[in-house]
């Protein structure tokens, strides 16, 4: 474990224009831990990734990953730091002008000097982890949306992240391939002892996969602790989302 996490948030407010979605954000993940942020539809998961990755500033607060505050830095060091991230973003976001196999190898050609052959390597390697290496000229558009999630998380996996975030990784999955890339996440979490960020609605990856989940309500962090702990909380809003009833309306809330 590093002394100071391998994202931290301090304080952080963040939003769209004038409002912000979530405010007083405090949080901190660890090396080797799989943690769930869940709440309501609109309550501020993407957003919170969003603001995780570089892809967001904070109105208010800092957002450290690897110890470096990622918007304080300079451009060319917040690549250095990204580098170390992988993301799979919610619908895959594969890009759609490329075949299979360069959408694997576009994190190494972006974020790193490393030679095409290597790059090149390192994506089969990828792929055929994940079972899908044999369709590496196929284009986005001509693959199935499990097979389009794989490739998604070997682009995100390819350059063997400390940090890996994922926005509803299992969405519009057949519990086969859901239970493929649990097994995925999981075995990152194990063998390259990365820490995997995921958004989810699917409470039975919060139940399986998460060493702690953080429950998102009324613009802030309601709960958190594992996920047997919250499932025994009688707080109304995280008793909802465990039993997959309508969210309560929280005081102060939308
Ligand atoms: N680009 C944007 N511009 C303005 N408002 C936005 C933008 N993206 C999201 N919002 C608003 O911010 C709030 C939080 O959205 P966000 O996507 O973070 O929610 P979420 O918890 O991830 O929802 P879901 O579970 O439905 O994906 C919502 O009210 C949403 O309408």
């Amino acid at each position: 474990m590093t002394a100071s996490g391998l994202v931290e948030l301090r304080d952080v407010a963040v939003g769209y224009a004038e409002s912000p979605v979530l405010t007083g954000i405090d949080l901190r993940i660890d090396a080797g831990e799989i943690v769930c942020i869940i709440g309501a539809s609109g309550s501020g998961k993407s957003t919170l990734l969003r603001a995780m990755v570089g892809l967001l500033e904070p109105a208010a607060g800092a957002v450290h990953l690897f110890g470096q505050d990622l918007y304080a830095m300079r451009r060319r060091s917040r690549g250095r730091v990204l580098s170390r991230v992988g993301v799979l973003f919610q619908n895959d976001a594969l890009f759609s002008s490329m075949s299979v196999l360069d959408n694997v190898m576009f994190p190494g050609r972006k974020l790193t000097d490393l030679p095409d052959e290597v790059i090149h390597e390192l994506a089969l390697i990828e792929l055929a982890r994940l079972g899908v290496d044999a369709l590496p000229e196929r284009m986005p558009q001509e693959i199935s949306g499990g097979q389009a999630k794989r490739v998604a998380l070997a682009r995100a996996n390819v350059l063997a992240p400390e940090l890996i975030f994922c926005d509803e990784p299992t969405a519009s999955l057949d519990p086969i391939n859901a239970a493929v890339l649990g097994r995925e996440l999981m075995r990152l979490r194990d063998d390259q002892g990365s820490a995997v960020v995921l958004v989810t609605h699917n409470m039975e990856v919060v139940r399986t996969l998460s060493d702690r989940t953080v429950v998102i309500a009324a613009g802030g962090i309601r709960a958190a602790g594992t996920a047997s702990a919250l499932e025994r909380s009688e707080d109304p809003q995280v008793k909802a989302l465990f039993r997959m009833e309508p969210v309560p309306r929280a005081p102060g809330g939308e």
